[in-house]
């Protein structure tokens, strides 16, 4: 029995106790006091002994004189009402169909309300605000949703591997006989694993379109419920929709938010989820291959997976959709190009070269955004320069122009950011300056962005020393332009990226020879969920911490060496910020030269202002290899 039916049962039950309540003990709530004959009563009232009654229906309530309180049930058909008033009784009728509501009213009221809360609940449950909420009693609840819209590979752009592997899945769903009569291994379960926005549902609901199937889509988190049992009979409901409909595509997102490895983690085990993921595993082995139901999952967190879901029958095929490389972001700046009218002077292959380590949802907002600039000035069509601005918007997020500074902040800002800027661009493994700008953005007063040259695939110990030392520049310029006194809050998120950039040299990247090649940041408590199953010494610890404080107070001796032999620069950097604002690398490089800014100059560093939408779709990876930006 699915859990939801074992609670609408539970409801009705309540109901049915609530009604025969009302039926036949309602008589019985306020005759706890006395009851008396109707003679005795009538004896009462010559003998004036009664004050008041009041006349609720049948029944008959009396206060004697004596301040005793008592009922009396009234013989049919007397009109009792007269005889009282003839004795001078005082007599208060209840209205008798309000009473009747109202009492019956009150007497449901609190059992309404609760009802009205549970169903609200339920909802919340089923649905998980996903669209797909369920009619409350309606035990087999809409907990796919199911996406329409057709969408095919030519679609999904830059990811030809991925394409490639998911065909035979494609091939399957066709014509699920002709491919076991060959003897194929059919497949039950693909895992897509890349970084966010890199097209994982994308092609997930391309293969259903590419096959003619339903695609339903589910997340993982949906099956994490403080309500015990409620994940497993989701898992298990899911199921027999999926099956009901077969053939067809479930895509469940962030599959990690279920299907994380068991008995570890953060506070020990978490029996609701394991029950969940017991349940998961259960269904997987437990459906036929050839029933048609493919179950495709994503994560961008394969290492915190347990390792029983990995295995043949489950999710066996794992394909990988990482970022894409320079063709890769051509393409699908050229698919989500495809509506949009592009301008004599656009060149799709500059700006896929001017975005490297950008996703493809990265890619589409550009597009998007680009358009919206257009369509602002009331252009017909997209020009680079909207394009440039798009990418600006999206890297750097919106220029908080009504954001009042002070003239002090102002300066603060100026000379902290051209602090990174000037020590970036004197630290050759440092990504070349791509702009600086003290226009407050998203959370952040300033910012120096630099991209790389190329794509990255790795990172190098040299880059990493030299990234966390441009990192750490922030602060000594502060220190050394307003002294050690003055030095801000600013350089908090600079002091975060240093330590964490370090931690993982530390920890995971072998780079420090003290601490050997080993990696801790798997026993590290929380660090992915995971405790790895083994603990650190005391003394490692310490070496850990000594290491990693080492790496980042050597950066920032190294910044500030650069800052006082660059001196001149750093101080015209930031009194160019503080006219300027924003400042592209050429530009900074034409300022600290004493050249001036021509007028194209001047409107490329303006052209920033016209921003305004919210773009929010960067989250960093560790490796450091995205777009740099630095607070
Ligand atoms: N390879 C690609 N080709 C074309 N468009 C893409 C590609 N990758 C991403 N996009 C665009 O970005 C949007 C978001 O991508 P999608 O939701 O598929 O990413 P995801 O990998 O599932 O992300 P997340 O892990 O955050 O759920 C897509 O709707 C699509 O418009
Ligand atoms: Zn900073």
């Amino acid at each position: 029995m699915g859990n939801a039916r074992n609670i609408a049962f539970w409801v009705v039950l309540l109901v049915l106790i609530v009604t025969l309540f009302s039926v036949f003990g309602g008589g019985q709530t306020t005759s706890s006091s006395r009851q008396l004959s109707y003679s005795e009563f009538m004896q009462r009232v010559q003998d004036g002994a009664v004050t008041a009654v009041t006349l609720d229906g049948e029944k008959v309530e009396v206060q004697g004189k004596d301040g005793a309180r008592y009922s009396v049930v009234r013989p049919e058909g007397e009109n009792i009402a007269d005889k009282l008033i003839a004795s001078k009784v005082e007599v208060r009728a209840v209205p008798q169909e309000q009473s009747g509501f109202m009492s019956l009213l009150s007497l449901w009221m609190p059992f309404l309300i609760l009802i009205g809360i549970w169903i609200f609940f339920m909802n919340r449950m089923q649905g998980g605000g996903r669209g797909g909420a369920m009619g409350f009693g309606k035990s087999k609840a809409k907990l796919l949703t199911e996406k329409n819209g057709r969408v095919t590979f030519d679609d999904v752009a830059g990811i030809d591997e991925a394409k490639e592997e998911l065909e035979e899945i494609v091939e399957f769903l066709r014509n699920p006989q002709k491919f076991s009569r060959l003897g194929g291994k059919i497949p039950k379960g693909a895992l897509l694993v890349g970084p966010p926005g890199t097209g994982k549902t994308l092609l997930a609901r391309a293969i259903a379109g590419e096959a003619g199937v339903p695609f339903f889509t589910i997340s993982g988190s949906d099956f994490v419920e403080m309500f015990v049992g409620v994940g497993a009979s989701r898992v298990r409901d899911m199921f027999e929709q999926a099956k009901k409909n077969a053939p067809c595509i479930v895509f469940i997102d962030e599959i990690d938010a279920v299907g994380r490895a068991r008995g570890v983690g953060i506070g020990g085990g978490n029996d609701e989820r394991e029950q969940t993921l017991n349940q998961l595993l259960v269904e997987m082995d437990g459906f036929e291959a050839n029933e048609g139901v493919i179950i495709v999952a994503a994560t961008n967190r394969k290492d915190v997976l347990d390792p029983a879901l990995l295995r043949p029958g489950r999710f066996d095929r794992q394909i990988h959709v990482p970022n894409p490389d320079i063709k890769g972001r051509e393409k699908i700046l050229a698919v989500h190009a495809r509506k949009v009218p592009l301008g004599p002077d656009v060149d799709l292959r500059t700006i896929a070269r001017g975005t490297p380590g950008f996703s493809g949802a990265d890619l589409m907002n550009i597009v998007n955004e680009a358009a919206l600039l257009a369509a602002r000035v009331g252009r017909r069509f997209v020009t680079m320069d909207d394009f440039e601005n798009a990418k600006d918007k999206v890297i750097m997020g919106v220029a908080r122009r009504s954001m009042v500074l002070t003239p002090a902040q102002k300066e603060m800002t100026a000379y902290h950011e051209a602090g990174h800027a000037i020590v970036g661009m004197n630290l050759p493994k440092c990504d070349p300056v791509y702009k600086a700008t003290i226009i407050p953005r998203g959370g952040a007063l300033g910012m120096v962005v630099s991209l790389p040259e190329m794509d990255r695939l790795e990172f190098h110990k040299d880059e990493a020393e030299q990234k966390i030392a441009m990192t750490m520049a922030g602060k000594a310029a502060e220190i050394i332009k307003f002294g050690d006194e003055r030095v801000s809050n600013g350089p908090t998120g600079d002091i975060q990226q240093a330590s964490a950039l370090a931690r993982a040299m530390v920890m995971r990247w072998g780079m420090s020879d003290l601490v050997g090649n080993i990696d801790y940041a798997e026993a590290h408590e929380g660090y992915q969920g995971n405790t790895g199953g083994f603990s650190v010494s005391a003394e490692t610890k310490k070496l850990i911490e000594a290491e990693v404080k080492r790496l980042i107070d050597t950066g920032y001796e190294t910044a500030r060496r650069i800052l006082l032999e660059k001196n001149d620069d750093f101080e015209s950097l930031a009194q160019g910020l503080l006219e300027y604002e924003t400042l592209t690398g050429d530009q900074i490089r034409k300022v600290i030269a004493g050249e001036a800014l021509d007028s194209e100059d001047d409107n490329d560093a303006g052209g920033l202002s016209s921003l305004t939408a919210i773009p929010k779709t960067r989250p960093r990876n560790e490796g450091g290899m995205e777009p740099e930006q630095l607070a």
